[in-house]
């Protein structure tokens, strides 16, 4: 699969990280991130389970309280910043969870109107209906706008979750492990739709995940948290030409080499 040529405005940081740290007790989880994404762009975090990349994404949408450094999010300073903006440059940033957070008793079309008719209150029913209807084409899903999430297989879910979070036109998008737990055809599936989601919504995202194919398929740039700090960055194929002991059994484990 060719990634689309997306442009990425490298003079306009979405986000902007600098000398971020975060410990618990002891425990010197981030120590010293510098990181931008650009306008545009899809950035893929690798990282050893428990380097801290959820506690990053945690912090950039202001779940965690850093202890120094500096975090600009759509020009907000996540450390300065009133409940009231918080919660308004949340509905900017658009969240895909492992689990796909779908509410099990709705279906699709109330799990999709639920964000909307929450964060926008003034919208018709016809406008709901469009956006409903728009966001289930983006994920190639309109047939499903009456069924159960109980009645989609784990794929579809996932792709419903990320409707739900483009329905609100987010200007960020965060993905955690998109592909967990999905059979391989599907993963490049939904590799794809994050692809047009970055093509056709407009998003720069930050996607984190184990999985290798998924960052060298989405990711414009990738970017390696060890020990800490983001030690290597750059294209997949700069990352991991290496012999660094801490990053090559990645690619060993994905590639089976
Ligand atoms: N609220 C918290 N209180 C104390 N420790 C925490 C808290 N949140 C995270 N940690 C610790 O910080 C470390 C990093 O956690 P984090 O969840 O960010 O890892 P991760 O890189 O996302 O891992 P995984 O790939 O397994 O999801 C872990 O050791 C975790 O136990």
């Amino acid at each position: 699969m060719n990634k689309a040529n997306v442009p990425i405005d490298k003079s306009n940081a979405v986000i902007r990280i600098k000398g971020l740290k975060k410990s618990f007790g002891d425990y010197h989880v981030l120590r010293g991130i510098d990181l931008d994404l650009y306008q545009g762009e899809n950035l893929v975090v690798l990282g050893r389970s428990g380097t801290g990349k959820s506690v990053l994404i945690k912090i950039i949408s202001g779940l965690l309280k850093l202890d120094e450094g500096q975090v600009d999010v759509l020009g907000h300073d996540i450390n300065n910043i009133t409940e009231r903006e918080l919660r308004e440059l949340r509905v900017r940033i658009g969240f895909s969870f492992q689990n796909s957070a779908l509410y099990d008793s709705m279906t699709v079309r109330k799990n999709l109107e639920f964000p909307l008719v929450r964060n926008k209150r003034n919208l018709t029913k016809g406008e709901v209906n469009t956006a409903v209807e728009t966001v289930l084409d983006a994920v190639g899903l309109s047939q499903t706008i009456n069924q159960m999430p109980s009645e989609l297989s784990g794929g579809q879910r996932k792709r419903i979750g990320i409707a739900r979070t483009l329905i609100l036109n987010p200007e960020i998008m965060l993905y955690d492990e998109p592909t967990a737990g999905l059979d391989p055809i599907t993963c490049i599936e939904i590799n794809e739709l994050i692809n047009e989601v970055q093509e056709r919504y407009n998003t720069s995202s930050i996607i984190i995940t184990h999985d290798l194919t998924c960052a060298k398929q989405t990711g414009d740039r990738i970017a390696m948290l060890l020990d800490g700090q983001f030690q290597r960055q750059g294209t997949f194929d700069e990352v991991f030409d290496t012999n660094d002991e801490r990053v090559k059994p990645f690619f060993d484990y994905n590639f089976i080499k």
